[in-house]
């Protein structure tokens, strides 16, 4: 492990798709790095005091968007800490922007046929806006998105897989 990391935006900051890995590996890099992990939707439960298919449920899927954007606007003065964010945190420009104020924001791309063999609980997942429709259309429809808001993608099903994004990830860290 190397020292930097001292900046303003010393810190990573994860997004892409539902069930891609983002809490799976950030903790994992998190680890790794003897940094905090954190991750959003967990924040979110606590806050609530509820799990996210009861925040929907309560909420709405625009009240759990506001809710989520409230609570990564929240994130602040941190350092060294790795950030998992749920899938619909891209919706928000306003998060979006406010993590690319405090990190290196990183999309994990993955093909959706992968996804979804990786997670067997999408409809129980509350996915916002997936509705009826295939993860598929959902993925087409958000990848701009993520690209859009990312400094950096990493691809998990390029030569290496999760092992080598782990590595990319450790190795941005110890250069931020
Ligand atoms: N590289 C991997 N190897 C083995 N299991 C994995 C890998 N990546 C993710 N998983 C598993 O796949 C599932 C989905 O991963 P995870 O919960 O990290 O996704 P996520 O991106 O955080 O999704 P969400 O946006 O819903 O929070 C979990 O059960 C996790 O343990
Ligand atoms: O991609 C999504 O729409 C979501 C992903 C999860 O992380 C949760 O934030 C919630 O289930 C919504
Ligand atoms: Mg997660």
């Amino acid at each position: 492990m190397t020292e930097p990391a001292h900046g303003p935006r010393a810190n990573i900051c994860l997004i892409g798709m539902a069930g891609v890995g983002k809490s799976y590996l950030g903790r994992r890099l998190a680890a790794r790095l003897g940094w905090t992990f954190l991750d959003v939707d967990e924040l979110m439960e606590k806050r609530a005091g509820m799990g996210l298919q009861q925040i929907v449920a309560q909420k709405g899927e625009e009240g759990f968007k506001a809710l989520e954007e409230r609570t990564i606007l929240g994130l602040t003065d941190l350092r060294r800490h790795v950030v998992a964010t749920g899938g619909s945190a891209v919706y928000s420009a306003k998060a979006m922007g406010h993590l690319r104020a405090i990190g290196h924001v990183v999309y994990l791309h993955d093909q959706p046929a992968n996804i979804a063999a990786r997670v067997d609980n999408l409809p129980t997942r509350a996915v916002i806006g997936l509705g009826d429709g295939s993860l598929e259309r959902l993925f087409t429809a958000r990848r701009p998105l993520y690209e859009a808001a990312a400094h950096l993608r990493l691809d998990l099903d390029g030569p290496g897989g999760a092992e080598a994004t782990l590595a990319a990830l450790e190795a941005l860290a110890q250069n931020i």
